[in-house]
């Protein structure tokens, strides 16, 4: 069965049942965000965040109800708790899962092992989230700081950004691997060194990065490196040298900065992606770190072949429970749950509560989809021919309060990363600047997010550009003056592929996302959709294909499975 043969071949709702979101969303007219009580300080920046009037959404309600209560254990040890928070693109799953563990930690701070007096480590948080990207790593800290201005607790991204070397391999392994593409830049060695912190600075209490770059805080820089690394290749003396200093071998390795021992909390965003098969061993690995940091050793036995989208492999062979207790709370979170992730549960975390959203697995109620069918000549064109309707629909539009109309922002995916260079050129060409990003490109920016900037949501107060400088992270810019509603001068489209097609909260602007290549699945449509239509805002995913006359069937098979994903 292809892709497209099933959604349900894919996506998995095996215990994903209603659960007790009836129950939730019953008592949410009263329930607000307000029972069991936040404490003051988060309660008064989460208002500030989502607006005075906001309620709950499902997946909220349910994360507050269930991971927010009072542990009913009776015993001096505490009971771990393991949760799956699963719902749709939008849904607000970072809150979700935000508060309850800032609140916690806020609760704790003066009971916990914090001051963790025999760790040397500069570092020794007490909460991690782990996020497949660096863009994701980053916005996800931004959130958690807006939650934390009066709570002060410390929150740190300890993302990295680019690879060129390993994604250009990957690469070369085409379309199948697109996402490992996309997401192996996190291994590279570009990276946004976190900086050591001063003897009188405070240990931050959550960071929030990429397994990858958490277990090198844990190791040390170049851990996982060996001379083998660059001694098959023909190098000159002095660019082995250059790689020694990117991989941190040799005389550039460095110490370890971080110790697991107080971590209470591990948060798994896009879980999914990161127990996926390019990235399982090492978030495993890093979960295995933290337990045997907390004194309990989890054997990493390897898994059978679970891990395969493909559905006739989903079944495992060795049914064998094997429960594995983390020594501490663990939150998984995704929009989709794949048959894979479900077994993997089932397998190893069998208690664990799954909270799921009653729209699991489905578009967003306000999007919209509309197919466009190619031409038969340039695509290129064809494309282009879209998005200037898009601003020809806008300019018309009202709601502009009198002034002039507001021009939306377009996304479009691509499967290669040749094809997103090839759109952005012929765009400019055009006159239609954009922004192209790649797993391979150089312009992702090192410890940032300002190549996204424009195009994700603002924070209310504080732009992620201030928050760069905090890093010290230099822009580009050519210095010419740009009218912000111009899209011959500021980019309204961005271009990429599946690297930004999850968790990324783009702004309001962005209502418009093209889908120009056939997604690999329906998993990967739903994220790349999702990106629009966001917290109830009204969005649309235009998706090309070839739907009349020969050759038509492939594309009308997938219009057809997209269209059981909007009932
Ligand atoms: N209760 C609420 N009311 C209004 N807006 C909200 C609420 N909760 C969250 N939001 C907003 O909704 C947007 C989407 O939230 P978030 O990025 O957490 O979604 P998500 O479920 O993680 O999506 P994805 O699956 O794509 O990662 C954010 O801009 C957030 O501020």
């Amino acid at each position: 069965m292809d892709a497209y043969g099933s959604p349900s071949g894919h996506l998995d709702l095996r215990g994903l049942t209603k659960n007790s979101f009836e129950e939730s969303t019953k008592k949410s007219s009263s329930f607000g965000f307000t029972s069991p009580p936040l404490i003051p300080g988060l309660l008064r920046c989460l208002r500030d965040v989502v607006g005075p009037n906001a309620k709950p959404t499902a997946i909220q309600s349910l994360s507050i109800q269930h991971i927010l209560s009072p542990d009913s254990t009776t015993d001096s040890q505490p009971r771990w708790k393991q949760f799956l928070l699963a719902a749709e693109t939008g849904s607000g799953k970072s809150i979700a899962y935000l508060l309850p563990v800032l609140q916690s930690l806020k609760q704790t701070e003066k009971s916990s092992s914090v001051s963790s007096p025999q760790s040397t480590r500069k570092e020794n948080p007490r909460a991690l989230i782990l996020a497949p990207t660096h863009e994701l790593s980053r916005q996800l800290s931004g959130f958690a700081k807006d939650l934390l201005h009066e709570a002060k607790l410390k929150v740190v991204c300890a993302s990295r950004a680019n690879l060129p070397t390993r994604s250009t391999e990957a690469s070369k392994r085409g379309t199948s691997r697109e996402m490992k593409m996309a997401f192996d830049d996190e291994s590279g060695a570009t990276e946004m060194d976190v900086k050591p912190a001063a003897p009188t600075t405070r240990q931050a209490d959550i960071f929030v990065g990429t397994p990858t770059k958490i277990l090198e805080m844990v190791k040390g820089r170049g851990w996982d490196r060996t001379e083998d690394d660059i001694e098959d290749q023909d190098l000159s003396l002095e660019e082995k040298e250059r790689r020694r200093w990117k991989l941190g071998l040799g005389r550039w390795k460095a110490e370890p900065e971080m110790g697991l021992a107080n971590v209470e909390w591990v948060v798994v965003d896009e879980a999914d992606v990161l127990f996926d098969p390019d990235f399982q061993e090492t978030t495993r690995l890093l979960l295995s770190e933290i337990s045997a940091a907390r004194g309990q050793t989890i054997a990493l036995t390897p898994e059978p072949s679970l891990w395969s989208f493909d559905s006739s492999e989903t079944e495992p062979s060795d049914k064998t429970v094997e429960v594995i207790n983390y020594p501490f709370n663990f939150i998984l979170t995704s929009a989709t749950i794949p048959n894979s992730l479900s077994n993997y549960l089932e397998r190893h975390h069998p208690s664990m509560q799954r909270l799921v959203s009653p729209k699991i697995h489905r578009l967003p109620t306000t999007l919209q989809t509309e197919y466009v069918d190619w031409s038969g000549g340039n695509k290129l064109a064809d494309i282009e021919k879209r998005i200037r309707q898009v601003w020809a629909e806008d300019s018309v539009s009202p709601g502009a309060a009198g002034g002039v109309p507001k021009l939306s922002k377009v996304l479009i995916f691509c499967n290669k990363g040749k094809k997103v260079e090839a759109l952005s050129e012929y765009l400019e060409e055009k006159g239609i600047k954009t922004v192209w990003l790649t797993g391979s490109g150089s312009n992702r920016l090192k410890g940032s997010n300002r190549h996204l900037e424009g195009f994700l949501k603002e924070r209310p107060g504080r732009s992620d550009v201030e928050e760069d400088e905090d890093e010290n992270v230099e822009a580009e810019s050519d210095g010419a003056p740009t009218d912000p509603n111009d899209p011959k001068t500021t980019p309204h489209v961005m271009i990429t592929t599946s690297l930004l097609s999850r968790g990324l909260d783009f702004s309001p602007d962005l209502k418009n996302v093209f889908i120009v290549d056939e997604p690999r699945n329906l998993i990967d449509f739903l994220h790349r959709a999702g990106r629009s239509a966001r917290a109830g805002q009204r969005g649309r995913v235009v998706v090309f294909g070839k739907y009349e006359g020969r050759g038509s069937e492939r594309a009308r098979t997938i219009r057809r499975r997209v269209a059981e994903l909007g009932k």
